[in-house]
């Protein structure tokens, strides 16, 4: 199936602007030339002289370097950067910040999850894996999925930076380093406190205030499936938790510490969901809401959605679990 980007009609371009897009109801090369579209209607193409083959190129090779793992794969790499796309549009990014930077942004989501192989840093880190050995456990995961990013990168056919400046190259390189290890959720704390502080002071002409906020709408890019409506967002749950149960289930054959929220015989669906959603989604959400408040209806009150739904479901589970044991 061929689908160039110009048989995409206006109204899925549209679409493609807004967090109910359904990654469901595409086939991966339908999914590489929505991409390109992304690059297309930023104006990226005309704005860095990027060469359409060069595009397709590294779209490409990005796309054969994600494995077929059930959750961290190649349409969590579209969602996010989907997602990235329709945050930008949204919050009417391009009339506050410069155009290397929405850049670095949406070519970071596109990276940021590369060549990940389906177990976290904390089983890097206790197997002793060779990237724990090679990023002396520092960020492993994330330091491979930029390193192999650049790897493409090095490559003059799919370079699609290639007719940038030096200067220019190098503001991007540091920009997508940083985006992309961002995104390790041992520094979500450190990451939002760093944003909360200069939320009441935000200056979009401060270039350490606008590194923070690239580094904040990435990762709420990475971890919004629950912004997206439920028939969208509930498959990505059980992706998510497969994944996290077979990481459980080596971890157990190898005698490796467990972690609780992965392991199936502790975790449920609405128990994984209720908890993160309170601590983890709802306070990164708000506080991006405090600088965009448009995003209060496109992005918090699907995730209020969810947690009734979630909240409905673990309740249910109890009353069952109650009549069973009467
Ligand atoms: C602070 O570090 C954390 C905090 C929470 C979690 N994960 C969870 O609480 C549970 C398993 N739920 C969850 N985790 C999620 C979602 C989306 N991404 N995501 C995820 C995936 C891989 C690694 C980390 C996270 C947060 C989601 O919708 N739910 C994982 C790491
Ligand atoms: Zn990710």
């Amino acid at each position: 199936f061929k689908m160039s980007s110009l048989e995409v009609s206006e109204e899925v371009r549209q679409y493609l602007k807004t967090p109910t897009f359904d990654n469901w109801q595409w086939e991966d090369a339908e999914i590489m030339v929505l991409l390109q579209v992304m690059y297309t209607d930023l104006d990226f193409i005309s704005t860095f002289d990027i060469e359409l083959d060069v595009l397709q190129h590294f779209l490409y090779k990005v796309y054969k370097r994600y494995n077929n793992i059930p959750f961290h794969n190649f349409k969590h790499c579209f969602c996010v950067t989907q997602m990235m796309y329709g945050l930008i549009w949204l919050t009417d990014l391009r009339t506050k910040i410069e155009n290397i930077d929405l850049l670095i942004m949406l070519t970071s989501a596109v990276c940021h999850d590369l060549d990940h192989t389906g177990y976290n840093n904390a089983y890097q880190i206790n197997a002793r894996t060779e990237l724990a050995l090679r990023y002396n456990d520092i960020s492993p995961l994330e330091n491979h999925h930029c390193a192999v990013a650049f790897e493409i990168l090095e490559k003059t056919e799919s370079n699609i930076f290639r007719n940038l400046t030096t200067e220019q190259y190098k503001r991007i390189r540091e920009g997508i380093i940083k985006c992309i290890l961002a995104t390790d959720m041992s520094r979500h704390t450190e990451i939002l406190n760093k944003f909360k502080a200069i939320l009441p002071v935000f200056d979009f002409s401060n270039k350490d205030h606008r590194d923070v906020l690239m580094m904040i709408m990435i990762k709420v890019s990475d971890i919004s499936n629950e912004a997206r409506p439920m028939d969208v967002a509930e498959p990505w749950l059980d992706c998510l938790l497969q994944e996290f149960f077979n990481q459980s289930d080596m971890e157990k054959l190898e005698g490796l510490p467990v972690t609780p929220f992965m392991d199936r015989d502790k975790v449920t669906k609405p128990s994984s969901q209720t908890g993160f959603i309170r601590f983890v989604l709802f306070p990164l959400f708000i506080e991006l809401a405090n600088l965009f408040p448009c995003l209060e209806q496109h992005i918090i009150d699907p995730v209020r959605k969810a947690l009734d739904y979630y909240t409905e479901m673990e309740k249910a589970l109890e009353r069952e679990k109650q009549n069973r044991t009467q």
